[in-house]
């Protein structure tokens, strides 16, 4: 624990700066940072025995704090980068190592980890304010060159949903997505007391490895298809892709396409699939995007009153029966389901974006 004065901020009655939770070398720490600081050695231990850090590695750390996780950090790596919002813990982390061996291994960037540019690193291990999860997921991914692997600190249901396989409860739009670029592992459960302040959720740390080489698909697409096909992720794809409102999205694309002639390549380029992967984190920010919710009555079935709708109608749901999709749901669909289903789709000149 770093030491220091306590300064005198809203003290609370009855106790002392030293005894309140909030405080931690004279800091008061904000819950609007996401300002929980890891305080059991034990734990900041087997976090770093499970990140297999190697002593040539760079390693980034989000949301350095007071240090605690740095320290051990920079015992284990090459170099630490730490990109940290709060000038006061940025003031602290410079108190802390200043005139020790490691200080010059410490690089520390003020600055939202969300609107700078990160540097290389090899490995990323952090305890991140948990309300960036998601944004700060897809940015590193989008990240190159890619980086051997994170390990993060997340919320407990976040994490389980990043880790989610077809068929269980929370698997969901965020799961199918990172899985796409990265093979996902549950590391370690964190139980709340290990933090000072502790947080209203439990935790967990979560092991995110790119795939290398990524797969061959146009992002954007992807998550097109993906996102309708979680907004009712307990219908059946048949059901979901016979509502109004899916088919005139479809069918409106498929005519931009035709009449533009744009050319349909298959793959995307590096970059592309970087641009798409960091605007995606904006989109799946919350825990409560997959809800399997009734849709009022602009979801509703299309009849088949308009024969040129009907027609694309006709169309989707043969690719789907073509696949074996039609009576098949989201919450049991595979990553090589989904890209089965795309190429179908795309195949079709019907597109998701
Ligand atoms: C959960 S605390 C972790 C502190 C320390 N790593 C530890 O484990 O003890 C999160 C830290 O991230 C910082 N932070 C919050 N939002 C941030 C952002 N957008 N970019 C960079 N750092 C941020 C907070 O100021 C805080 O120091």
């Amino acid at each position: 624990m770093a030491g220091g004065k306590i300064r005198k901020e809203k003290p609370q009655k009855g106790a002392s700066a030293s005894s309140n939770p909030h405080f931690q070398g004279g800091i008061p720490f904000h819950k609007s940072k996401g300002q929980h600081i890891l305080k059991n050695p034990l734990l900041i231990d087997s976090i770093i025995q499970k990140s297999g850090i190697k002593s040539t590695d760079v390693i980034l750390e989000i949301g350095p704090g007071t240090g605690n996780l740095t320290k051990k950090l920079l015992e284990v790596g090459k170099s630490v980068i730490a990109v940290e919002l709060d000038p006061r813990m940025v003031l602290e982390l410079q108190r802390r190592f200043q005139g020790t061996p490691s200080s010059t291994r410490l690089k520390v960037i003020q600055g939202d980890v969300l609107k700078c540019d990160l540097p290389y690193f090899d490995i990323c291990v952090a305890n991140i304010p948990y309300q960036i999860s998601s944004p700060l997921t897809f940015k590193l991914l989008s990240h190159r060159p890619l980086f051997r692997c994170a390990v993060i600190m997340f919320q407990r249901e976040f994490a389980m949903r990043l880790v989610a396989q077809p068929g269980d409860n929370l698997y969901c739009r965020l799961s199918v997505n990172t899985q796409l670029l990265a093979r996902v592992n549950h590391l370690l459960k964190v139980g709340r007391n290990n933090f000072r302040p502790p947080p209203k959720v439990d935790s967990s740390v979560v092991r995110i490895e790119p795939r290398k080489p990524l797969p061959v698909v146009k992002f954007k697409e992807w998550d097109g298809l993906v996102r309708i096909c979680f907004n009712r992720k307990n219908k059946t794809l048949g059901s979901i892709f016979r509502q109004k409102s899916v088919l005139s999205m479809l069918e409106k694309n498929y005519k931009t396409l035709q009449a533009s002639q744009l050319s349909r390549e298959e793959s995307s380029d590096s970059t592309e699939m970087a641009k798409s992967v960091t605007a995606l984190g904006d989109t799946l920010g919350d825990l409560s995007m997959d809800t399997d919710e009734c849709k009022d009555d602009e979801d509703m079935e299309m009849d088949d009153g308009d024969a040129k709708a009907s027609d694309f109608k006709e169309r989707v749901l043969g690719l789907l029966k073509q696949g074996g999709f039609e009576e098949r749901r989201s919450s049991k669909l595979t990553q090589a389901d989904f890209m089965h289903l795309l190429s179908l789709f795309n195949k079709a000149d019907i597109h998701f974006s």
